[in-house]
């Protein structure tokens, strides 16, 4: 985050200076925004950067011990600089959060510097290769040129130039690695279903007649649906990612010719693609550890460490929640938009659908459910615009009535986001298959049905509510999803093996390519400290005197 937000928040003259030097490894840096009292909550951090015109320096302070930087990787003990986003003071007055260069250990002896206070803030659920650290400020100053200019600047008087010319420009570095979450959602993914697709090859339980051999786990009905939904979202994902980075890329080119009109969709699209695509991720990650079994649960399985490291994206660049609410945000003024009649943006021209006052007629082909998805979020969206409307009409303040409706509004983000999702992943495979073999085609198609029936049949309510679907519609489209997982078995193994991940990048004992699992099984057990000697210390200085009563 230190180079993007070095490219995104300087001048091209700080870039000249600093890029080189972090690009080349001479500095290292992090990115300091996130404090012990405040991570969602950006208008609420409390470091401080009073300008002083005498010296031409800024005074960075950490007020209270909930003002101290916590959490940003490397921070501990690796990085020498950071960028710290902190409150700016000049001429008495306070301008909001600014991203600051700060030097924070000396470059040859790495000792923190005077006025810095630096550590590790301990041991996490996963994420333990990262050094996360702790970062307080002692009347530290730091030149007026390390404010990273690009957006706003102070002059060397002290007086403020605002520069930017929309108000969330600072918010930029935010937004790209959101984007990027999206990608790593989907390579993860990619790695676990790898990984519990081959084991589940191999892995045989079970003989249904007591005469016959053993099953492979991968036969069953129950397994194929726990892990083909995996495989049809790491693609789902995947292609969802090409596509929103297609869009920042063209969002920031609009931007750098002047217009910022693109930068709210842009924002609502990459804030509920981050949440959604990083809590599925997490959540069928630990899909493929249980279809494992009790093997899913060693380390070198490899699927612990894969949601431990998956799951605090979820967390961070954003929580889920705070993020699907500001697509919400988004979504209430395009319902507005359609109200009055005006033009909207392409990914949520289907919002129209939420004023015909009809039921949506069922119709259980691919095109049709992605239509009853979007009438699903028009109409979860119209529901929840009627609440906040019912609540302001009682008279509370719009932030009331926004607080007490934010469980609807998440829900018609999540709606409005599973469309689009789903909206591309169809596109997208039929876009980047008009030249594949009939096979290829076939396959990629039966995983983007796999998605769509998984979610409707997932949405069966809403869908009842929304759209003209029956319960003889349900029962078939169950039985359809059931078979289409057998038809989808044949290839499973194959279809993972296209993730082309070597077993160096898998590192799983249940996952390589070989399937020798029950040997890497036995042979990463031998590396335990545990087996270094036939009978351990603790047995004389624990056991032993505890059997004989005399602990
Ligand atoms: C490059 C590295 C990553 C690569 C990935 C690869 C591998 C992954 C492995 C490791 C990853 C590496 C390390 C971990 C990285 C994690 C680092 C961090 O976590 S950094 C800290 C991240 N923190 C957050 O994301 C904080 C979340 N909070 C916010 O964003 C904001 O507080 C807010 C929730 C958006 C609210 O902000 P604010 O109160 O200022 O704004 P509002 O009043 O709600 O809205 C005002 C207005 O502004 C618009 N807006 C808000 N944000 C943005 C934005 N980002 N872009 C554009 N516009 C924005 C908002 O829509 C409103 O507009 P309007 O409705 O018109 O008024
Ligand atoms: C592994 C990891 C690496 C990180 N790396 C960095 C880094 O390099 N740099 C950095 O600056 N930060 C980093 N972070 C911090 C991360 O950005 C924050 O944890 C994240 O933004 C969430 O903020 P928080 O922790 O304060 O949670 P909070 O915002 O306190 O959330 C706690 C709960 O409150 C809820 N909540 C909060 N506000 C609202 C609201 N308005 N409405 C409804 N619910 C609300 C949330 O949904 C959540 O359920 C990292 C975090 C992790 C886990």
């Amino acid at each position: 985050m230190f180079v993007p937000t070095l490219m995104g928040q300087c001048t091209p003259e700080q870039q000249a200076y600093w890029l080189p030097r972090a690009l080349d490894m001479q500095i290292i840096g992090t990115y300091a925004q996130t404090e012990l009292g405040h991570g969602t909550f950006i208008r609420g951090l409390e470091t401080t950067a009073t300008y002083d015109p005498e010296t031409e320096t800024f005074v960075m302070n950490s007020p209270t011990l909930t003002s101290y930087k916590w959490w940003a990787g490397g921070l501990a003990k690796t990085v020498n600089y950071c960028i710290v986003v902190a409150q700016l003071y000049t001429k008495g007055v306070c301008h909001g959060t600014h991203p600051f260069i700060v030097q924070i250990r000396d470059e040859e002896t790495h000792m923190p510097r005077p006025g810095v206070k630096v550590g590790d803030i301990g041991p996490k659920l996963g994420f333990n290769t990262a050094d996360n650290g702790y970062l307080g400020f002692d009347n530290y100053r730091i030149p007026r040129d390390n404010m990273m200019m690009k957006n706003a600047q102070v002059l060397k008087d002290g007086t403020y130039v605002k520069v930017a010319r929309h108000g969330k420009a600072t918010y930029g570095t935010m937004v790209f690695v959101r984007v990027l979450l999206v990608n790593e959602a989907a390579f993860n993914l990619a790695k676990a279903c790898t990984i519990a697709v081959r084991y589940s090859a191999i892995r045989r339980q079970c003989s249904p007649d007591s005469e016959g051999s053993e099953l492979q786990v991968l036969d069953y009905s129950t397994q194929q649906h726990k892990l083909f939904i995996c495989i049809a979202t790491a693609h789902a994902l995947q292609l969802n990612s090409t596509w929103l980075w297609k869009t920042f890329s063209d969002t920031l080119a609009a931007i750098k010719q002047g217009n910022v009109d693109t930068l709210p969709e842009l924002h609502a699209l990459s804030s509920c693609l981050k949440a959604l695509s990083t809590a599925d991720a997490a959540s069928l990650i630990e899909q493929c550890r249980h279809a494992c079994g009790g093997h899913g649960y060693m380390m070198s399985s490899g699927l612990p460490y894969l949601y431990a490291f998956v799951t605090a994206t979820r967390t961070y660049e954003g929580d889920y929640t705070i993020l699907l609410l500001q697509t919400a945000r988004f979504l209430v003024k395009a319902y507005e938009q359609v109200e009055a009649g005006k033009p909207l943006t392409p990914t949520v021209s289907y919002l129209s659908q939420a004023f015909t006052g009809k039921k949506l007629p069922w119709d259980s082909s691919p095109d049709g459910i992605i239509r009853a998805f979007q009438a699903l979020a028009a109409g979860k969206l119209s529901s929840t615009v009627k609440s906040l409307r019912k609540r302001l009409e009682s008279g509370l303040s719009y932030e009331q009535a926004w607080e007490l409706s934010t469980i609807q509004l998440n829900g018609a983000a999540e709606a409005h986001c599973r469309a689009v999702m789903s909206q591309n992943y169809k596109s997208e495979i039929e876009r980047l298959t008009v030249n594949s073999s009939p096979n290829v085609k076939l396959v990629l198609q039966q995983l983007y049905k796999v998605y769509l029936y998984y979610w409707a049949l997932e949405r069966t309510g809403d869908l009842l509510l929304y759209t003209s679907i029956s319960e003889s519609d349900i029962f078939e489209l169950q039985l359809r999803y059931e078979g289409l997982l057998k038809e989808i078995r044949p290839n499973a193994v194959g279809i993972v093996d296209a993730f082309d991940l070597r077993d160096e990048v898998l590192h799983s004992a249940l996952g390589s390519y070989d399937g020798n699992v029950y040997e890497r099984l036995m042979a990463e057990a031998q590396k335990s400290p545990l087996n270094a000697e036939p009978v351990n210390q603790t047995f004389h200085t624990y056991l032993k005197p505890m059997m004989k009563g005399k602990l």
